[in-house]
């Protein structure tokens, strides 16, 4: 399953607000629509925040290529700055994901080398530069990149499955939370992509899907894809999770990230941290899952990640209809972080990580990433 695809000139998302009731799909040609839809949470999920925004540069440098200068500014001046802009906007959908920046500037880097452009301060070299490539080469590029992203975070996806596989239990129940799977990345998932490969390879895992409240996103899209293929899926809502843990029904925990400090503190949906402070008062291993795209070793602690505030209505409101009275205010961020002291491992495509992150972590970054051709048909 891809939640994502891209025809040569736009890039079609799955609308994952209208799932499980209804596939339907969006289609963006423009950088602006492609931010819109990361922040209207059309396209989530870290990674694949990434490879969609990646594409928005893609589509930004068609746009630029093929775009009139009303201005009548020269042509590689508007070309620079008009990518530059677009760029920052996609960056500026959604704060937490560092897989969003990262993608966006590693398309960016590429476009620069090849408008020879030092950063936007110098633009007039850039700018003669500009003119001097061929209006379509940019676009190319980009695409190129775009589809290098993807293709890395699908063999990603293969790697941590097949490191973390083997953490799980052969036979027991393994809880999970928000989604990590097929509509979060471009391959089988993170934390999903454990769990498929464990099942794969033979454990017998009941699987228990936290509802993620306020989105739903264990209920709406991870319920939905795992059962899709074959797995053994239990929802519950959030607050049964230390019911689950206290009752011996779960063995491990294994969850998924949006950014990882480089002492280990990990950012993601909003919850994982009483799950972790659960999990450890039940003696519980707690599994973090993610690409090394993930880890940002500019943040030196969990204090530093910016935690996105999403609407309050997506808190008092289900599905547009009111749950609270209209005066109550409501609170939404959208992350928390959990500390690196409560997480047990972190399953990377560069190996499994533990403690003492800052050291584990910084010598994964010599790693090489999982390469593309390592990937193998998704075992569903
Ligand atoms: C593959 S990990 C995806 C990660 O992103 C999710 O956040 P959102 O649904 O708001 O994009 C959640 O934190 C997941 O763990």
């Amino acid at each position: 399953m891809r939640a994502y695809r891209w025809d040569g000139s736009s890039l079609w998302l799955l609308d994952q607000r209208r799932l499980p009731a209804e596939e339907v799909w969006v289609r963006c040609v423009s950088a602006g629509e492609v931010a819109s839809a990361i922040r209207a949470m059309i396209v989530r999920g870290a990674p694949l925040i990434g490879v969609a925004a990646a594409y928005g540069v893609a589509l930004a440098a068609k746009e630029a290529a093929g775009g009139p200068f009303p201005d009548g500014a020269p042509a590689g001046d508007r070309l620079v700055s008009s990518l530059e802009q677009a760029a920052g906007t996609l960056k500026a959908a959604r704060p937490t994901a560092v897989n969003l920046a990262w993608a966006v500037e590693r398309v960016m880097r590429r476009l620069r080398e090849a408008l020879s452009q030092e950063p936007a301060g110098s633009r007039g070299a850039a700018a003669t530069a500009a003119t001097a490539v061929a209006p379509d080469a940019l676009a190319r590029i980009a695409e190129e990149e775009a589809r290098a992203i993807a293709s890395e975070d699908e063999a990603s996806c293969w790697a941590i499955g097949e490191a973390g596989a083997p953490l799980m239990p052969e036979h027991g129940g393994v809880l999970t939370h928000c989604n990590t799977g097929a509509l979060a990345t471009a391959g089988i998932g993170t934390a999903a992509g454990i769990l498929r490969r464990a099942v794969a390879r033979g454990h017998s895992l009941r699987i228990y899907a936290t509802e993620t409240r306020p989105y739903l996103q264990g209920a709406r899209l991870t319920a939905w894809e795992l059962i899709r293929d074959g797995l053994d899926v239990t929802l519950i809502t959030d607050n049964m999770a230390g019911y689950v843990m206290q009752q011996g029904f779960v063995q491990a925990v294994v969850v998924g990230a949006d950014r990882i400090a480089a002492n280990g503190d990990t950012a993601n949906k909003v919850g994982t941290y009483a799950l972790a402070v659960l999990a450890a008062a039940h003696g519980i291993p707690f599994y973090v899952a993610a690409p090394y795209s993930t880890v940002d070793l500019s943040v030196s602690s969990g204090a530093a990640i910016p935690i996105e505030e999403r609407s309050p209505e997506e808190v008092t409101h289900l599905a547009g209809m009111p749950i609270a009275p209209p005066q109550v205010s409501a609170l939404h961020p959208a992350f928390d972080v959990t500390p690196a002291r409560l997480i047990t491992a972190i399953v990377t495509d560069r190996g499994v990580l533990r403690p003492p992150y800052e050291s584990s972590l910084a010598r994964a970054a010599a790693v090489p990433p999982a390469r593309p051709s390592e990937r193998r048909v998704p075992s569903s």
